[in-house]
């Protein structure tokens, strides 16, 4: 991507920034024409002052520079702060724009991303692009300008030795672009490499607890050597491109182009070509539009590594957004028309030929083998998964035809294993309604039989309850989580697995709970406890992706066979329990 194609494509995304960029643009020119004007006091001070010997000139000249130097300082000092406030303000916005649109992409599109990669995108990325108005814009048009300003000022003072000079910059420009290449492309590869590695790093924090009950410290270093030996190599083929296109364009400036305005330089002096203090003031002048032009090179150099992140942070803002319009759903009954799902690269189908119905007030639960498509069929029906075939419909409504936020704001899941953030107690469930009154927030923790805990608590609905609620135990955590969805108060909601973590009197309580709230509501449960399926009205029997029973609890124990045995076991130790 080109340098203009990027500024096009970031500007478009993140409104705003053009006009403070100029007022920059502004300050730049403002540092310009400041660092222009000691060059003609250095040409006065040595052709008046030294070389024609007029000593009162010298005063002037000195008075020039100091003011000149002000003028710069302040020039300096106010465009700092302002493009320090810039790249503040533009990183914070970048990084919620990032967000905003990874947390409203549709979930298929969201599985194709890893973890490590939204997290560079993220951080790392976001930082690189962060900087790509000032760096690779501001810096690099003030270097450009100012190179052709003295390009200019050299050819008018000597135009032969200028133009013999200038030979040098398309080759150097071109050896660096060459170089830059190659560091982009190592670039690249290290930005996969680097990504593998954020995943395995973060799923190994994550899963610190598992790692050490299992023994698995030295098989987790010896995974995180083999991503050292892969990185290493690409790391130091980038860097070897990076600083050689930096060390060559600083060889050239240095040596290169120096010797050569000497030997040239001296040979027309010689000849009569030129005089010293010409050549002089030449010399300086090359040196500072030299300095430019090797500016100019580090910024290809830099933009071409630079690019990598930059090229990821636009392919994550122009991802694609969930197109379909949002409707809002009035039914509550669902249906379920020959659902037919497969996962991306799996042979077989998670799901084959599913016809159900539940409507408003049944409560239907759903069991099977484990691998049977009972968590499947749960994210067919809340929308985070599209079927191949056949639809899922609620109050009329194809779920397929509108996007995910229509579906969220109808139906609520419970997991087996919750999500809940590192807060307190009151903050978890506000975030289910956030203006909930204290009254609610404890109806609905006694509802869910977690009131009487967290009553016990120093600082009750206030208590932090650490990262990912690791304060809480298994059942504790879904109490908790199933409060959260009852203050909700989603019209259809879905429980899977929700109650595997609670010992019996907990689950019976929580399911009578239940049953009273299903007059309102539509439910389903995915269980595999015969506790919580005998009171629903209805049980659905999966086996390996397709309907194997549908009828009630009793008629299903006393005639289907499948059945019976799935819950043989579970029925004699219920028995003897009671
Ligand atoms: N993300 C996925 N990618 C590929 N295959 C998957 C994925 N998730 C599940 N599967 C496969 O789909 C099938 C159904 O899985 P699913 O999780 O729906 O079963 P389940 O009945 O909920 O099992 P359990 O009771 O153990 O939770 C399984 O064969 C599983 O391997």
């Amino acid at each position: 991507m080109t340098r203009l194609d990027t500024f096009k494509a970031l500007t478009r995304e993140i409104g705003g920034i053009r006009k403070p960029l100029l007022v920059l643009a502004l300050f730049k020119l403002w540092n310009l024409v400041c660092g222009l004007i000691p060059l003609f006091l250095y040409s006065l001070l040595v052709k008046q002052v030294l070389v024609d010997k007029h000593l009162n000139e010298l005063w002037p000249v000195l008075a020039g520079y100091l003011a000149v130097f002000l003028l710069t300082t302040i020039g300096i000092a106010v465009s700092q702060r302002f493009s320090n406030q810039l790249i503040l303000k533009y990183d914070l916005r970048l990084k919620h724009k990032l967000l905003n649109k990874l947390l409203r992409l549709d979930h298929e599109v969201y599985s194709t991303y890893s973890m490590g990669d939204v997290k560079s995108r993220i951080e790392q990325d976001a930082a690189v692009a962060g900087k790509f108005f000032m760096t690779h814009i501001l810096d690099y048009s003030y270097a450009v300008v100012y190179a052709g300003a003295l390009a200019i000022i050299l050819l008018c003072y000597d135009w032969k030795i200028a133009l013999l000079s200038f030979v040098f910059v398309p080759v150097s420009l071109y050896t660096v672009n060459f170089l830059g290449e190659r560091t982009r492309k190592a670039g690249e590869e290290l930005w996969k490499l680097q990504n593998q590695y954020e995943s395995f790093l973060h799923s190994n924090l994550q899963n610190w607890k598992d790692i050490k009950t299992n023994n698995l410290e030295e098989a987790q270093l010896a995974e995180l050597n083999g991503h050292y030996k892969k990185i290493r190599p690409v790391w130091f083929r980038n860097q070897l491109y990076l600083h050689l296109g930096i060390s060559y364009s600083f060889f050239t400036k240095n040596f290169i182009t120096q010797l050569f305005i000497y030997f040239i330089g001296g040979i027309f002096v010689i000849q009569g070509y030129s005089q010293v203090g010409v050549l002089l003031v030449f010399i300086s002048f090359y040196g500072q539009f030299f300095g430019f032009i090797e500016r100019i090179s580090n910024s290809l150099m830099n933009y071409k590594n630079d690019s990598v992140n930059i090229s990821k942070v636009i392919g994550l803002l122009h991802a694609e957004a969930d197109k379909r319009p949002y409707k809002r759903i009035s039914g509550m009954d669902i249906d379920v028309q020959n659902l037919q799902f497969r996962y991306e690269g799996n042979d077989s189908f998670a799901l084959e030929g599913i016809s159900f119905s539940v409507s408003r007030g049944e409560h239907l639960a759903i069991t099977g083998q484990s691998g049977s498509g009972k968590s499947t069929l749960a994210k067919l029906l809340t929308g985070q998964r599209k079927p191949q075939g056949g639809k899922v419909s609620i109050g009329g409504i194809d779920l397929a035809e509108v996007n995910g936020e229509s579906v969220s704001g109808k139906v609520s899941i419970v997991v087996q294993e919750p999500v809940l953030f590192n807060m307190t107690i009151r903050e978890n469930l506000l975030l289910a309604k956030a203006g909930a009154t204290e009254a609610e927030l404890i109806a609905c923790c006694r509802r869910a039989s977690i009131y009487e805990w967290i009553e016990s608590l120093e600082h009750q609905l206030d208590t932090r309850i650490g990262e990912k609620g690791v304060k809480l135990s298994g059942g504790q955590k879904q109490r908790l989580s199933i409060a959260r969805v009852l203050l909700q108060d989603r019209d259809i909601i879905i429980f899977d697995e929700s109650t595997s973590a609670l010992d019996h009197g907990n689950e019976s309580d929580i399911i009578t709970e239940l049953q009273s709230l299903s007059s309102g509501k539509t439910m389903i449960s995915i269980a595999h406890r015969l506790s919580t399926i005998q009171g629903c009205d209805k049980v659905m029997v999966l086996q390996a992706g397709r309907v194997v029973a549908y009828d009630t609890h009793t008629n299903l124990f006393t005639r289907n066979e499948a059945y019976d045995m799935l819950f043989q076991s579970q029925y004699v130790y219920m028995n003897q329990a009671n």
